[in-house]
């Protein structure tokens, strides 16, 4: 962000490591908590939602707003991803705003430099090796490894005392909780890292998301079916048939609204993993062999262009430490 014009703003804005680091260290002394949010900008009512929680817990919170080129490959939307910088400010001033948002640069985050393709890099990165190959791994295998790098980059500026992540990227949290855990962090201790539920198009369901303004009128009316499909599974799996038997039917659901469609669809998967290991589930498991432990229900669906995800928890969300969805915000 450093070489652009920053919009004017109420709201502190933070160019660069350096100037966020003075600004945690002010904190510190008065003992405060702080809480963060990290997003790729593009804000809608799903991250607003996460900062809505952590105004509520801490004394101060922080927003970051940097699309972070690591979690692309070469062949995905870096260069289209929307970047609405002013509008964004706006929606946290309309929140009652927050103490401070950091928007580095990509030589700020990258000293060195970062190119896309994995083989060429050089230098750092944070794998979290099991977690990141299923569910969105598989489709993504770089993914992970960018964003378990500029989190962790993230966490050693901010030194967040807790932070906040979406269900909507539930194997995203899940990793990250688990990478807190594995090298030792203080900022935040793997307790803070909470999962705020995802939030939701009030019509039809659809999961919030900055990719969503990729889609076409068209397209955006049969944008909930992954939903409707990992409804349809989840009332399967409730009645006690096999993860396999879930998965068909969803499959089955999502090909007959394609069908019918008149826009391009593809689902990319539908699976049932395991949330603690995320090892995939067995075919022939049912409800009964999970007893308490949570399941997680996810998929990734093509409609046009833009590449949806989402996800339920079958089981107990809570056993995940999953939030409650509402929060009253003093502003
Ligand atoms: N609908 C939602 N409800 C709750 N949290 C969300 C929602 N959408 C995104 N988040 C969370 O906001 C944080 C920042 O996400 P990000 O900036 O990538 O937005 P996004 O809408 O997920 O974008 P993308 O279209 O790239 O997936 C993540 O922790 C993500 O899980
Ligand atoms: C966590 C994150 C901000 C890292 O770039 C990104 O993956 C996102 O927005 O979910
Ligand atoms: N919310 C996940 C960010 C990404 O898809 O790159």
């Amino acid at each position: 962000m450093s070489s652009l014009k920053l919009p004017e703003s109420t709201i502190p804005l933070l160019t660069n490591p350096t100037s966020c680091r003075e600004w945690r260290q002010q904190i510190r002394g008065d003992h405060k908590s702080v809480g963060f949010v990290a997003t790729m900008g593009a804000l809608h009512a799903g991250h607003l939602s996460l900062v809505r929680h952590s105004k509520q817990a801490n004394d101060k919170t922080v927003v970051s707003i940097f699309v972070n080129p690591a979690q692309f490959a070469p062949h995905e939307d870096l260069s289209a991803y929307p970047r609405t910088i002013e509008q964004d400010l706006r929606g946290l001033e309309e929140i009652g705003g927050v103490d401070a948002v950091f928007l580095p640069g990509v030589k700020d985050m990258y000293p060195f430099g970062i190119v896309q393709d994995v083989e060429q890099q050089r230098g750092t990165f944070v794998e979290v090796k099991g977690y990141g190959s299923e569910m969105e791994g598989r489709s993504r295998p770089s993914f992970f490894r960018g964003v378990a790098t500029v989190v962790t980059k993230l966490f050693n500026v901010v030194e967040p005392t807790r932070v906040y992540f979406g269900q909507k990227d539930i194997q995203q949290a899940l990793l990250l909780r688990r990478m807190c855990s594995d090298l030792l962090l203080s900022h935040p201790e793997p307790r803070n890292l909470h999962i705020v539920p995802t939030e939701r198009d009030r019509t039809d369901n659809l999961a919030l998301s900055s990719r969503n303004a990729y889609l076409s009128s068209e397209e955006r009316k049969v944008a909930n079916a992954l939903y409707r499909a990992l409804s349809l599974a989840k009332g399967v799996w409730e009645t006690g048939l096999s993860k396999s038997e879930c998965v068909a039917r969803s499959r089955g659901f999502v090909e007959s609204v394609r069908d019918n469609a008149g826009v391009e669809m593809r689902l990319d998967y539908i699976e049932l993993n395991d949330s603690d290991s995320l090892e995939v589930v067995g075919d022939d498991k049912t409800k009964v062999d999970y007893g308490t432990r949570p399941v997680l229900l996810s998929g990734a669906l093509w409609v046009g262009r833009t590449r949806l995800i989402d996800n339920l928890i079958l089981g107990d969300p809570a056993l995940l430490g999953i939030l409650d969805s509402h929060v009253e915000v003093k502003v």
